[in-house]
């Protein structure tokens, strides 16, 4: 970007050296010029637009632009989206975007009308003329490439990476006229100050070149949110510096062809995590391209299951919505596998069952299978982690009931209990990310070890981050009437997980939770040093590092406070703001 922009302002910036529109007086410069242009200025222009756009990325980074990419058709009315993530489009909201999308380069137009009028007159309007008719045609043209995802996309993603550079630089510019290191030709400016030493050319020039680079920017992210997001129109992997012909073929996909579905799908999948999940959500901003997707994507489908059985009315009902579940994965399985071979033998099966199969869940859920990458996904862990829900289901709905048992009776059951729920959520994860960072070549057979290798450290993984889920949240589970203590750790103190269910707060229990935490750490240390032999690509290695280091960090916080545990309900150990963004920013540089 720097590069592009400093070339482009080279000769725009000589024209107006040479016919003396500013002028540089002798000691305020080192002397060696390029085009009649001090290196000083030349500097100026890379670091000004380095500046620039690393505030926009910066920025850009809480964001998945897939997720903000515009969606001109109306979508089905059950899709609607709230929270962070907004942009639900209406008949209104279309309509809205075009009048906006239009006035928007009507002035554009108007504005390069202006210029060249100034130009042509000559005297005091040249120097502002001569940057109307320089950056005008420039943000019209990236105006007309990606004006749809410009006002799709957060304000705050367009604002601050224009106004704050321009501020900062409206200042600087101000005390560098004052001091006469660079002199405006009375006869070619307008004569107008926006305060005392700044000439209202100046503060439009800052303004223009700003919105110039994060223009260029969203290009760049509208872009890759179309090739990132759409894997059947762009298939092959898609680098962090896609080849400039790509970039232009994901420009040139018209918004009516949006895949809609998709978007709102992602949509509510992202308002989904950040709604659940810190410690995830945070994490998801270091993964990068599709893996990022994917990854969201994988954390609203298991979400949505856990939700789909933790907020069933009876266990019954759960049991059924869990059975309907693991019949839809299987029918979406298979069809995927279908729908694969019909392109190659160009056959059409039929969906019905399928259809049936995912229509019988809850909307939200539905979605969030449908848009799972099952073609990637290996079906025997989703199958465990469905497992893993189902035991949840043999506890007693409540404490007070005695129906049910308590199924974790040795640690063995709570391995096997947590390696269903976390640790295949940890194969899933890293089949993703493996997926992603595949180059195309044959794998050969050391680096297929290597990767089962990683994939058996990371099972581990998940089963640690869920002993720590389970060593925090000892009391909230009790309130479901569940206990993941094992029944033979109890008994040695004379205890039954019925006991704890009624007294989660019980002196007794924090041996318990250090003792799973204890295990747990062990696993931690054990595992986390295949985390260094992950993939560097779309930021899997630091994203998985940030993941789990925000999770384990929960886990120390409850050893820390092992001697003061909260003892009235409702309370919970959490790890503060300040304290999760030291964890989070030692993960990124580690
Ligand atoms: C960054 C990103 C978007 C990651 C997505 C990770 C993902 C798919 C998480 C799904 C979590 C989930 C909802 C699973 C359902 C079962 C369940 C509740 C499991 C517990 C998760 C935490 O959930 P909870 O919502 O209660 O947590 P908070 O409210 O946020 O505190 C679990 C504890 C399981 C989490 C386990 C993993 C994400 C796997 C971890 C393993 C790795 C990252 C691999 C490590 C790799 C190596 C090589 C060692």
């Amino acid at each position: 970007m720097p590069a592009y922009t400093v070339s482009a302002t080279i000769p725009w910036d000589s024209y107006l050296l040479k016919h003396e529109v500013w002028s540089y007086p002798d000691h305020a410069v080192i002397g060696p010029t390029y085009w009649k242009i001090p290196i000083e200025e030349l500097f100026f222009f890379g670091i000004q637009t380095y500046l620039t756009s690393v505030l926009y990325l910066v920025i850009a980074k809480s964001v998945v632009p897939t997720a903000y990419l515009p969606i001109l058709s109306p979508p089905s009315p059950s899709l609607s989206v709230e929270g962070e993530i907004s942009g639900t489009t209406t008949i209104n909201d279309s309509r809205k975007m075009r009048r906006k999308s239009v006035t928007g380069g009507v002035v554009l137009i108007a504005l390069i009308a202006i210029g060249a009028k100034l130009v042509q007159n000559g005297g005091h309007g040249t120097y502002f003329g001569l940057i109307l008719v320089w950056a005008g045609p420039v943000l019209l043209f990236l105006w007309c490439l990606s004006r749809h995802y410009i006002l799709s996309i957060s304000r705050k993603n367009v604002l601050i990476p224009i106004l704050l550079p321009t501020a900062y630089l409206w200042i600087v510019d101000t005390l560098a006229l004052k001091n006469g290191t660079w002199v405006i030709s009375p006869d070619k400016s307008l004569q107008i100050k926006l305060w005392r030493h700044l000439d209202i050319e100046e503060a439009v020039f800052f303004l223009v070149t700003n919105t110039l680079i994060t223009f260029g920017q969203l290009a760049i992210d509208h872009t890759l949110a179309v090739l990132n997001g759409f894997p059947e129109a762009f298939p092959s992997p898609i680098s962090s510096w896609p080849p400039i012909d790509l970039l232009v073929r994901g420009l040139c996909v018209p918004v009516k062809d949006y895949p809609s579905q998709r978007i709102l799908g992602l949509k509510k999948a992202i308002s989904k995590l950040y709604g659940k999940s810190r410690s995830f959500s945070l994490a998801s901003s270091v993964f990068e391209g599709r893996l990022r997707i994917d990854l969201t994507l994988l954390y609203a489908f298991c979400r949505n299951a856990d939700d789909l059985i933790d907020e069933a009315e009876t266990t019954k009902e759960a049991q059924e919505a869990l059975s309907k579940l693991s019949q839809a994965v299987c029918h979406a399985f298979s069809c995927r596998a279908c729908a694969k071979q019909a392109t190659i033998d160009g056959t059409n099966k039929d969906t019905t069952a399928h259809k049936e199969a995912v229509n019988s869940l809850p909307d939200e859920m539905a979605m969030s299978l449908e848009m799972l990458p099952l073609e990637i996904l290996p079906l025997h862990a989703i199958h465990e982690l469905l497992n893993g829900f189902d035991m949840d289901l043999q506890f007693p709905t409540s404490p007070r009931r005695s129906n049910g048992i308590f199924p974790i009776k040795t640690e063995q059951d709570l391995k096997r209990y947590s390696y269903c729920v976390a640790g295949t959520v940890a194969e899933l994860l890293l089949t993703l990310v493996f997926h992603h960072a595949a180059t195309g070549s044959e794998v050969t057979k050391s680096g297929r070890e290597e990767v089962d290798r990683c994939i058996r450290a990371g099972v581990n993984m998940g089963i640690a981050l869920q002993y720590i889920n389970i060593a925090r949240d000892i009391a909230k589970d009790a309130a479901m009437g569940r206990c993941y203590i094992p029944s033979d750790w109890l008994a040695e103190f004379k205890l039954t997980p019925r006991m704890i269910v009624a007294d989660p707060y019980m002196p007794a229990v924090e041996k318990f939770r250090q003792r799973i935490l204890n295990i747990a750490m062990d696993l931690y240390h054990a595992n986390k040093g295949a985390i260094e032999r992950l993939p560097q690509g779309s930021g899997a290695r630091k994203g998985v590092r940030a993941a789990v280091e925000n999770y384990v960090e929960i886990g120390r916080v409850l050893q820390e406070r092992q001697s003061k545990m909260p003892t009235t309900a409702g309370e919970q150990a959490t790890v503060g703001k300040a304290r999760r963004l030291w964890v989070f920013l030692k993960a990124l540089c580690a």
